[in-house]
């Protein structure tokens, strides 16, 4: 087993309610660590809508996801939350009363007295497209993140996609790689233009192949991918060789493995009583879009006012011996002081 990681609070889903869940567990001296299934903060904000403006956002009149996203890292910096970025939360298991082990699917583990299940819409999942076979050659040759690019160093690199990330990585890779090849079903991408022009640049100086058309089959064995069958405009059938794939064909939001943690759930949501936001798992928390009760409206300023009060009972959890004094920051001089504020 990996060392354990030790924390008070493990915070599941590091969207604007998760981040803004380490602000009030910080101002009460709670540890917090995030794990997120992306390999970026914001959840929906920054991952949906980053660049449209959000109006309704207490005291600011106008703020874009990432604006927001960034506004709520700068307001958490005293509390130095730690961020595992790029993993996703597979097991929630109760060792005390309370206290959980959570593991992550790269093998983190942790051991903390309060989880708070930020989960959102639960995990953003790649789209698969609609290969046949595809499966048997997922995580070996075709994956849908780049999660280390000296992975694809001397790599026949096939991308599939449009998008920025499709764009992205193909100008990323591209120094790395053996050759990359960019497929796309048609010659317009919805990518920022002048990543479009870079690849298209590329593609002049013979730097790399631009194809269009769709991937209908995969050659290969025993998870090897060796090529890329593909059904061009014009109808034309034809053979790439590659020996990696990164389709990049969107999210999906999936509950994913929160449905296996052994807490109540109703209609893929985490029912929790409405004085701390608890669910039926004491010392497990379920703050933000994830979590229902009655007269719940998925609002940002919704899932800030539920972290606020969770972090309340949190506290009783991780200091049961300490009394908890209610304050101010504009005039607590301690709070202040862990602000850095004095
Ligand atoms: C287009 C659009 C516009 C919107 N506009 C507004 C608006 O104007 N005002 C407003 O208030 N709201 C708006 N919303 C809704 C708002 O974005 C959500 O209410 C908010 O993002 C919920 O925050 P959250 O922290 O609960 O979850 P999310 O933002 O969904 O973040 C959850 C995070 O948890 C991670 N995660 C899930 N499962 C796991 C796991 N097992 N392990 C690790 N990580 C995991 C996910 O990767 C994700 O990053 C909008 C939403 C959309 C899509």
């Amino acid at each position: 087993m990996s060392d354990v990681i030790k924390t008070d609070v493990l915070i599941i889903g590091a969207g604007p309610c998760g981040l803004f869940a380490a602000f009030e567990l910080g101002l009460l001296d709670m540890k917090a660590h995030f794990v997120d299934i992306l390999d970026k903060v914001g959840g929906q904000c920054a991952e949906l809508y980053p660049e449209k403006p959000i109006y309704d956002i207490p005291g600011i009149p106008q703020v874009s996801g990432q604006g927001l996203t960034e506004a709520l890292m700068e307001q958490i910096k005293p509390f130095h939350p730690t961020f595992h970025l790029g993993e996703m939360v597979e097991t929630v298991e109760k060792i005390g009363d309370p206290a959980f082990r959570c593991t992550t699917d790269t093998g983190k583990v942790f051991e903390c007295k309060v989880v708070v299940i930020a989960a959102g819409g639960g995990s953003f999942q790649p789209k698969r497209p609609p290969v046949p076979g595809i499966e048997a050659y997922e995580g070996t040759s075709v994956h849908y993140a780049v999660r280390k690019m000296e992975n694809f160093r001397d790599k026949n690199v096939l991308i599939v996609g449009g998008g920025d990330s499709a764009l992205d990585w193909t100008l990323n890779l591209h120094p790395l790689a053996k050759r990359v090849t960019l497929l796309h079903r048609r010659d317009d991408f919805r990518a920022a233009p002048h990543s479009v022009e870079q690849m298209r640049a590329l593609v002049a100086d013979g730097k790399m192949d631009l194809r269009l058309g769709q991937v209908t089959a995969l050659s290969g064995a025993d998870g090897q991918l060796t090529g890329a069958t593909v059904k061009g405009n014009d109808n034309n059938v034809s053979e790439i060789a590659c020996d990696t794939m990164l389709p990049f064909f969107g999210l999906t939001m999936k509950l994913g493995p929160v449905a296996n943690w052994g807490i109540a759930l109703e209609n893929n949501l985490v029912p929790v009583e409405t004085s701390a936001f608890e669910t039926n798992v004491p010392g497990v928390f379920a703050i933000g879009d994830i979590n229902t009760y009655p007269g719940k409206i998925k609002l940002i300023l919704c899932g800030f006012h539920e972290g606020a009060l969770m972090s309340q009972k949190a506290h009783r959890y991780v200091y049961p011996e300490k009394r908890l004094v209610f304050q101010y920051t504009t005039s607590s001089s301690s709070l202040q002081k862990k602000l850095g504020v004095n």
